[in-house]
């Protein structure tokens, strides 16, 4: 059995160094194929890893653990085989990470303080029959410690161990057992190496004996196995996150500093990656092609891209966030907690904590945490375990709608909390469906309770129960729901998605908000930065707006007063369905929704809007005016806004864009109509009552037709795009804003003047053709 505990070969870690002459890795790399020239960013990198080498981006580059610094230090760029970041890195083949990384440091530390703990004796009575095996290769599995432990003649009931951590659970059936055990291992040291058994968690070791906690133990799940018990939960967690004070330092790092300081410190940061891209598109220029204008004018303005004006301050800095994720999991003392979790289950930490002092967090999302968590001490379902991904309870998740902002801005942003959805992620695998109805109905008893009786009683417009059985944290969209409580007077037919709504207010408008639609988590300040967004892209009822990636239709319909259509392009169909009943509550009419991923649709959109590329180079010559216009705001300049003030790391699962489903295709509806050829040119489209026709777009689309009240399959198989291309040329700019940006957009789509990116780095984009037009640098605006 001795090799089998051999661990895998470690590069040499003498004062953290890795050396680049690591032969076997290098020689291993070196036959990865480079990265293609086109690789954009992580994004696009991580999509194709999976087909390269599996060495690929395993090791930290030696100019980013030198001097921090990234590909645009390293003379390979993008193309590098080796990562510029700690994100880009990835997990080698055998579950390690590259030893002088972050993430190996963490382990290491974990394992070193497992170690010293073993150093002390282990606990052997009844009462502490859970126990942590330390020592134990890195690489393996539980399907490797359970034959490890039978072949050396140990008994257990459980053992546990994930990939590419040096600790494993054991828990013994009887003192016999774990005494047999820790005199076998004493005598037995594998591989010149001791594995040992320690106490599992001697902070939760305790309470691990409380009848509440133990109650899980022995519940089986249907694979058989046992959930993970709350020592096991936590234990490794407590020196990895002992660096953590609480919730309040995992999620708002900056929370120390006055909000001045944050401000400054987010400028500073800002500034670096805006000098960063000018670095690297200076690199990424072919020899014989000149420099972008943009990139000379650089040099007159520090490095930066563009004029930089800092960032924009957020209206309101407690309390902000209208949308809360909170985990379920143990706490470091054991008990079952709602709150945020202390670190990234990849460097394993479990431990969740609850949201004291959080200064993001309202008072009124704290209160139905404290609801939801003093539910669960008593409940027999257990609580989802990161670590074998099994149980019942896996997050709770409170979204907030605000009433319509008053003139003056209060600080007390709680204040104009009217309505709360409450989403209780849950997975009922193997679960009998007449108890969980039980459970729910107790929960939801209990939540409508708690907030009725709280002073002043808690707004609740909905309960709503995700059931969600994939083991990664993101659910997708297409999750099944089950309501709890559904919002009173605004019952409308469609889908259990459509009636469960909360309402929200940007620009005095109403927007409705489904459990899975995104909507920015700082409503104020979000209205600021869509406000800001308008006045840079110098709209006009001439202008044809395109709101990327529109979501609910926030930013296009805060803006279709300036100009004159706006066409949003949405993947999620819940979104777009929420945004076409915007655009209807609030009176909006030359608007339409297109649901379909960005990068297929935009361009069939373009060419119905604009014409052919030959219809688009003679309208772009007769547009001359426009164009000597839009080039004198070349550097139009960058903002940032502060939609996340103190945090530094977002909450998790903020972006529900990442867990949208990437394939959906492309033949989905638009939710709009289109628009009857006459009221192009007036900026009349009706969108609106088609909306109303199509109350439920995605049900009811049943043609291919773009006439008017009818949804259509696909905007770009239009039986009438000559003559909306026609009509097209009315529009004598096209501006397009997208939020967030995808690397995907650019090289697909092109055709449109200006384009505002939104809450991103600043991606420079070819302005109408790039072959006339090789210095222009765009309108670009990072917020
Ligand atoms: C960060 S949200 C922003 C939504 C909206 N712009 C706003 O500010 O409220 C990003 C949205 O992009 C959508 N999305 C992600 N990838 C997309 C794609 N390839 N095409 C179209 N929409 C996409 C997601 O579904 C999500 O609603």
């Amino acid at each position: 059995m001795e090799d089998v505990l051999t661990p895998p070969p470690q590069p040499e870690l003498v004062g953290e160094k890795r050396k680049r002459d690591e032969t076997s890795l290098d020689a291993s790399i070196e036959d990865a194929p480079a990265a293609p020239a086109s690789t954009g960013g992580a994004e696009d990198a991580a999509g194709s890893d999976v087909a390269r080498h599996p060495m690929w981006k395993t090791s930290l580059c030696s100019y980013f653990r030198r001097r921090g610094a990234g590909a645009e230090e390293c003379s390979h760029g993008e193309s590098c085989r080796y990562a510029h970041t700690e994100e880009e890195l990835r997990p080698r083949p055998d579950g390690t990470w590259d030893p002088t990384s972050d993430r190996a440091k963490k382990l290491r530390k974990v394992a070193a303080e497992a170690q010293e703990e073993a150093e002390e004796e282990v606990t052997v009575d009844e009462q502490s029959l859970e126990k942590c095996l330390v020592g134990l290769p890195m690489g393996w599995t539980a399907d490797r410690l359970k034959p490890f432990l039978q072949d050396q003649g140990i008994s257990y009931a459980i053992a546990k161990k994930k990939k590419g951590m040096t600790v494993g659970f054991v828990t013994f059936q009887s003192v016999e057992q774990l005494t047999n055990a820790v005199q076998i291992l004493k005598k037995n040291p594998s591989g010149g190496k001791e594995i040992k058994i320690v106490d599992a968690n001697r902070r939760s070791h305790q309470k691990a004996h409380d009848g509440a906690l133990v109650s899980n133990t022995g519940t089986t799940t249907e694979n058989g196995s046992s959930p993970t018990t709350p020592a096991e939960e936590t234990s490794v967690l407590e020196s990895v996150s002992s660096s953590k004070k609480g919730a309040r330092d995992a999620v708002t790092p900056l929370a120390n500093m006055t909000y001045i300081d944050q401000l400054e410190h987010k400028n500073q940061s800002m500034a670096q990656i805006l000098k960063k891209l000018t670095r690297n598109a200076r690199k990424a220029c072919p020899p014989a092609i000149p420099h972008p204008d943009w990139v000379f004018k650089s040099k007159e303005i520090g490095g930066l891209p563009c004029k930089f004006e800092g960032i924009l301050e957020s209206p309101v800095v407690n309390g902000y966030r209208n949308k809360c994720e909170f985990s379920v999991g143990y706490s470091l003392e054991g008990k079952k907690t709602v709150g945020f979790m202390l670190g990234n289950f990849r460097e394993g930490v479990t431990a969740v904590e609850e949201p004291v002092n959080c200064p993001n967090v309202s008072e009124i999302s704290c209160k139905y945490a404290q609801m939801f968590q003093d539910f669960l001490q008593p409940s027999s379902f257990p609580l989802w375990s990161r670590i074998d991904n099994s149980g019942f309870w896996r997050q709770l998740t409170v979204r907030e709608g605000r009433c319509p902002a008053e003139a003056v801005v209060s600080q007390n942003a709680e204040s104009q909390i009217s309505e709360v959805m409450l989403i209780v992620q849950v997975c009922s695998t193997g679960v009998d469906e007449a108890l969980m109805k039980e459970e729910f109905d107790k929960l939801s008893a209990i939540l409508i309770q708690g907030a009725a009786t709280c002073s002043p009683p808690l707004p609740l417009t909905t309960i709503v129960v995700q059931d969600h059985k994939g083991i990664s944290n993101a659910a997708p969209t297409d999750c099944p729901l089950i309501p709890l409580l559904v919002p009173k007077g605004d019952q409308l037919d469609g889908t259990t998605e459509d009636k469960i709504r909360i309402h929200d207010h940007i620009s005095n408008l109403k927007f409705s908000l489904s459990p899975t639609a995104f909507f920015q988590v700082n409503t104020l300040a979000a209205e600021r930065l869509y406000t800001l967004a308008g006045d840079w892209a110098n709209l006009n009822s001439d202008t044809l707006l395109f709101d990327v990636c529109c979501g609910t239709g926030t930013i296009g319909l805060t803006l279709a007063q300036h100009v004159g259509m706006v066409v949003g392009i949405e993947m999620n169909e819940s979104a777009v369905s929420n945004a076409c009943r915007n655009a209807l509550v609030n009176g909006i009419k030359n608007c339409r929704f297109v649901c379909g991923k960005a990068e297929d649709v935009m361009g069939p959109l373009l060419t119905e809007y604009l014409g052919s590329p030959q219809q688009q180079a003679a309208a772009s010559k007769s547009n001359s005016e426009i164009d000597d216009a839009s080039k004198n705001e070349d550097t139009i300049g960058c903002a940032s806004y502060d939609g996340e003030n103190i945090d530094s790391s977002k909450q998790r699962n903020d972006n529900a864009e990442g867990q949208q489903p990437m394939g959906a295709s492309v033949d989905h509806p638009t939710c709009a109509s289109e628009v009857d050829e006459n009221n192009v040119a007036s900026g009349e489209q009706n969108c609106g009552e088609a909306s109303l026709v199509n109350d439920k777009p995605i049900e009811t689309a049943s043609d291919n037709s773009l006439e008017q009240g009818k949804a259509c399959k696909d905007g770009s198989s239009s039986p009438n795009n000559n003559v909306l291309a026609a009509n097209a040329c009315q529009f004598k700019n096209v501006v397009a804003i997208v939020d967030s940006p995808r690397v995907g957009l650019r090289p697909t789509v092109r055709g449109w003047d200006r384009i505002i990116q939104v809450l991103s780095t600043v991606v420079p984009q070819n302005w109408r053709d790039e072959r006339e037009h090789q210095s222009t640098f765009p309108a670009t605006l990072t917020v």
